[in-house]
């Protein structure tokens, strides 16, 4: 389709178009005609036609009430007529690919003129990739999932697992091997936890919190125990699938009546008379993806304790949505098993050792979700730098308000500790076996999930305060914020609540300590 040809205008002749029949206004050295436009105006009319606006430059009037986003719609892009003669256009929002440099709005290894003990070549070209992947392929649907709640769309699980995603954020490990990451930047043996890092953290920046759990954050933490205590048949029949984004799996643990209380788990598996088959029986509750799941890896109660079993989705398995305050597009959902028939060698690791399967997974489902805490109150502090440095009250930028800054500062501070304190940890995941991380990092990984989470809900309440009403408005120049302070909680929440992780820190902490110190 041929480009329309703009026209170039002086001010003084978008000044003769004044009129609410004849209305152009200026924004950004473009030019717009909104003479029809005024009466669909979601802002109404009045302020259109106002005098100050009429034929004039309204670029701060307009940036004080619009995100950049509005005049790149389709439907009012298509309002420009012209440019401003000798005027460049020089708002900008998002550019695909690229690096924020609002300061603070990336982490120091990202900001020009930093440096970095941790993220070698690699990771920044592996960086550079995600994220326009991240641009391209996933932010737009996340916009579009979120807000009608269907799950993630299929091309995006497919584009995902051309590039092999879905098998890295499930961290470095045999898994990877033989597959082609990202287009080959990085070999299966190079890949550690700071390029996983990456991944979460870019897919955060969509800020859509739902569809981001929708995003297979069921495979992250249902896939393991397959990985690491299936059996060789068991692998070969269903990771391939999942791995390619046709399959979905989910963990499901937490029930009505047991929450972090795995021990209190009451579905129960009881043995057929055979031998062959474990019989299931039981309900599950706020387990992620279980809607769309094709597999559930599934704590139940046996005859020797609790055991990991992996069901498949047939007769006698139901899911229904649950509705919470976050995106249906996470595919929350409550399950119930009734007389489920699962073959024996869908058993996971020893009968009755089920609390070890499940228990070797939280530290790396804990510290997934600091990486995506992290980044999501480092993408707050950006919508406040902007938002306060744009708008106009009393006269003036509401940044020049000493209440506002100082909230600004509360806000940096938390999210700049928070990424340090996860570099700090990734990079002893990094250097530790599974074995070691299990007894060293459990402690600190617990402690630094229920501190993130509590900066965030920080975050969220002063971001609020700084938004004002636009912080509880779904759509505008608060929508981030309002979506943010709805969905934070979250992450104080799944994979252990705030204080009873904080607790287990003190309690490891405790364990180590030595026999013979006194004061
Ligand atoms: C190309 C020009 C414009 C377009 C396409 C446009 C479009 C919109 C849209 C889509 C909204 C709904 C809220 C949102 O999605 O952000 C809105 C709200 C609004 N607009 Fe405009 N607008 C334009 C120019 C202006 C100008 C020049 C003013 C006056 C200074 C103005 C004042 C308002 C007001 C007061 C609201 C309500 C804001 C709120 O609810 O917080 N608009 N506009």
């Amino acid at each position: 389709m041929a480009t329309k040809q703009l026209k170039e205008f002086t001010l003084d002749e978008v000044a003769q178009h004044n009129k609410p029949d004849d209305l152009w206004v200026a924004i950004d050295g473009k030019v717009y005609d909104l003479s029809r436009f005024k009466d669909l105006h979601p802002g109404g009319v009045s302020v259109l036609t106002d005098e100050e606006v009429a034929g004039k430059d309204a670029t701060t009037s307009f940036y004080g009430l619009h995100r950049h986003e509005v005049l790149q719609r389709p439907q009012y892009k298509r309002l420009q007529i012209g440019t401003v003669k000798g005027q460049e256009s020089v708002m900008f929002d998002r550019i695909v690919g690229e690096l924020s440099t609002v300061p603070y709005a990336e982490p120091t290894w990202l900001s020009a003129g930093y440096y970095s003990p941790y993220f070698k070549e690699t990771h920044r070209e592996f960086q550079r990739a995600v994220r326009r992947f991240v641009d391209e392929v996933v932010y737009p649907d996340a916009q579009v999932r979120e807000e009608d709640g269907k799950r993630p769309s299929q091309s995006v699980f497919d584009k995902m697992a051309e590039m092999n995603l879905h098998a890295m954020r499930l961290g470095p490990g045999k898994h990877l091997k033989g597959r082609v990451l990202m287009g080959g930047i990085v070999k299966p043996e190079e890949f550690d936890y700071f390029h996983e890092l990456v991944i979460t953290q870019e897919i955060t920046r969509c800020g859509a919190r739902g569809y981001g759990d929708g995003l297979l954050g069921g495979k992250v933490i249902g896939l393991p125990p397959v990985l690491n205590f299936g059996s060789p048949e068991l692998q070969a029949r269903i990771v391939p699938d999942i791995l390619a984004g046709k399959k979905f799996i989910c963990l499901a643990i937490s029930e009505a009546a047991a929450g972090s209380d795995v021990m209190g788990l009451q579905t129960t598996a009881t043995l057929s008379e055979d031998g062959k088959e474990w019989i299931i029986n039981g309900s599950k509750k706020w387990i992620t993806n279980a809607t769309f799941a094709d597999y559930f890896t599934v704590g139940c109660k046996t005859e020797d304790g609790l055991t990991a079993i992996l069901v498949e989705r047939g007769p006698g398995v139901e899911t229904r949505h649950i509705k919470t305050s976050y995106s249906p597009a996470a595919g929350t959902g409550y399950i119930t098993f009734d007389n489920v028939r699962v073959p024996f060698g869908n058993t996971l690791g020893e009968v009755g050792g089920g609390i070890f399967v499940i228990l070797s997974n939280f530290n790396h489902e804990r510290w997934v979700m600091c990486c995506s805490s992290a980044r999501a109150q480092r993408d707050i502090v950006q919508e406040c730098l902007k938002w306060a440095t744009q708008r106009t009250v009393f006269g003036k930028p509401l940044i020049s308000q000493q209440v506002i800054r100082s909230k600004i500062a509360g806000m940096i501070q938390r999210a700049e500790s928070v990424q340090s304190w996860l570099e700090n940890i990734t990079y002893q995941m990094t250097n530790m076996s599974y074995k070691q991380q299990a007894q060293k990092l459990a402690g600190p990984i617990a402690f630094l999930k229920s501190y993130s989470t509590r900066c965030a809900q920080d975050t969220a309440r002063d971001a609020v305060q700084i938004f004002g009403g636009r912080g509880v408005t779904q759509a505008g120049m608060g929508k981030f914020i309002e979506h943010y302070h709805r969905t934070v909680t979250f992450d104080s929440l799944l994979g252990g609540a705030e204080d009873v992780l904080a607790d287990l820190g003190v309690r490891q902490a405790i364990r180590a300590m030595p026999k013979n110190t006194r004061l």
